[in-house]
Parts: structure tokens; sequence; C-alpha cells
């Protein structure tokens, strides 16, 4: 093992995850609906809390694991999130009510994406994560950037895509949306970004004042 393997496991081994968050991942992969990473997930939740975010914004419930995640950094902050199967988002209300969260501050919309986003607030949100259909990404970080206020930020777990994005060989569709996404925000002077390698990658996007 290279030394940034050894790196790379101890970021993601050293995570220790809530009884509940546990709970919700083993729930989520007997169902086949792959959850965030718990290293990816304990970075979401220090930026929720380093940016004492009041509103978040997710796009793809699953069964809660990464909302479960982003509450960790910020118990009081309202939670909208975004998936198109009702008995994912069922499941998730569980375990987020299980986690002591508020009935109240939870608004989960079931609904695709590209059908409930444009009727989102713009320059609303304090954290946006998109955790949806991957092939979709480029269109849902778009979506992301108008909800974000000024100063908020867009996070993108799975952006290494398996390890198929850092190989431009490698001409999978998503990998391809991945590699386009990250080279474009990366030239782009309206925000600022960073690409962790935790998990399967998180692209990290904040939006800067206009
Ligand atoms: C990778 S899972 C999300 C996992 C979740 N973020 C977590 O970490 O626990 C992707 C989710 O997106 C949902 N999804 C897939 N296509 C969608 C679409 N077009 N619109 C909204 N949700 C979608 C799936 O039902 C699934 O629950």
């Amino acid at each position: 093992m290279s030394d940034n393997d050894i790196n790379w496991k101890f970021a993601n081994d050293v995570v220790v995850e809530s009884e509940v968050i546990a709970r919700a991942r083993q729930h989520s992969l007997e169902l086949g609906v792959t959850p965030i990473a718990p290293a990816l997930g304990a970075q979401a939740s220090v930026i929720v809390a380093a940016t004492g975010a009041a509103k978040i914004i997710e796009i793809g419930t699953g069964i809660g694991v990464s909302g479960l995640w982003l509450l960790r950094g910020a118990a009081e902050a309202e939670l909208t999130s975004i998936d198109s199967e009702v008995d994912h988002q069922q499941q998730a209300r569980q375990f987020f009510l299980e986690a002591g969260f508020a009935p109240a501050k939870l608004r989960l919309i079931a609904g695709r994406a590209l059908d409930v986003l444009p009727r989102m607030n713009e320059n609303a949100y304090d954290v946006v994560l998109v955790d949806a259909d991957a092939g979709n990404v480029i269109e849902y970080v778009e979506h992301g950037l108008r909800l974000a206020r000024p100063g908020g930020t867009v996070l993108v777990p799975h952006a290494l895509w398996q390890g198929k994005v850092g190989n431009p060989a490698n001409r999978d569709d998503v990998a391809t949306a991945f590699r386009t996404l990250i080279g474009e925000i990366s030239g782009s002077r309206a925000v600022v970004s960073a690409l962790s390698i935790v998990g399967d990658g998180l692209l990290q996007i904040t939006k800067l004042a206009a």
C-alpha cells in the first residue's frame, strides 16, 4: 500500500458514526441505496457547523445517511430534502426522528429533482448537497449554485466516481460528467472550490458574492 493509500484509509477509518447513522447506513446498504462515506459525512457536518448553516437542501435523500450527517453539524437547521422515491423518504424520516431532529424542521419533497428544483427559492440556502442520479450532476450543481446564498456552499459527493474521474482514458458517462464539472468549476471566478479525496471524493464549491 502506498503512503497515500495508507493516509486515505486512516482518514476514512478514523470516523466514528452515531448509532443512528450506523443503523441508517446498514439499512441503506441492504436496500442497495449507496450512502455517502463516513469520512465524507464528517466533512460535510464540519462545513455545516463552520458556516453556521440554518437552511440546508439536499438532492437525493436516500435512507437519510447524508441528512443525518448534515444535521449533526447544525441540529437546529431546517433540512429540505428531495427524492423521487417516497419509500426512501419515509424510512429516512424515521431515522431523522430517531436521531431527535424536530419534525417541523424537516421538509421532505417527493419528486424528480429536475421537476422540483426550478420551484425552489434562489439565494436561500447555506448548504446544498447534491447526491441523486449522478448522470445529471452538472444540471443539479447549476441549480445548487442558484439556490445557494452568496457565501453558501454546494457539496458534491462521489466526485471521484469509483476512481474513474482521475483517469482521462475512462470515458464512462458519469465519470466524464464529473470530470467536466470539476474542470468548469475550477476555472470559474464566481466560486472558490476544492476537491477532497475523502470517501470517493467531495467537491466543495462556495459561491462568491456577485
Ligand atoms: C446515492 S442515493 C442518495 C444517498 C443519500 N444522499 C445518503 O447519503 O444517504 C441517490 C438517491 O437519489 C434518488 N434519485 C434518483 N434519481 C432521482 C431523481 N431524478 N430525482 C430525485 N431523486 C432521485 C434515489 O431514489 C436515491 O434515494
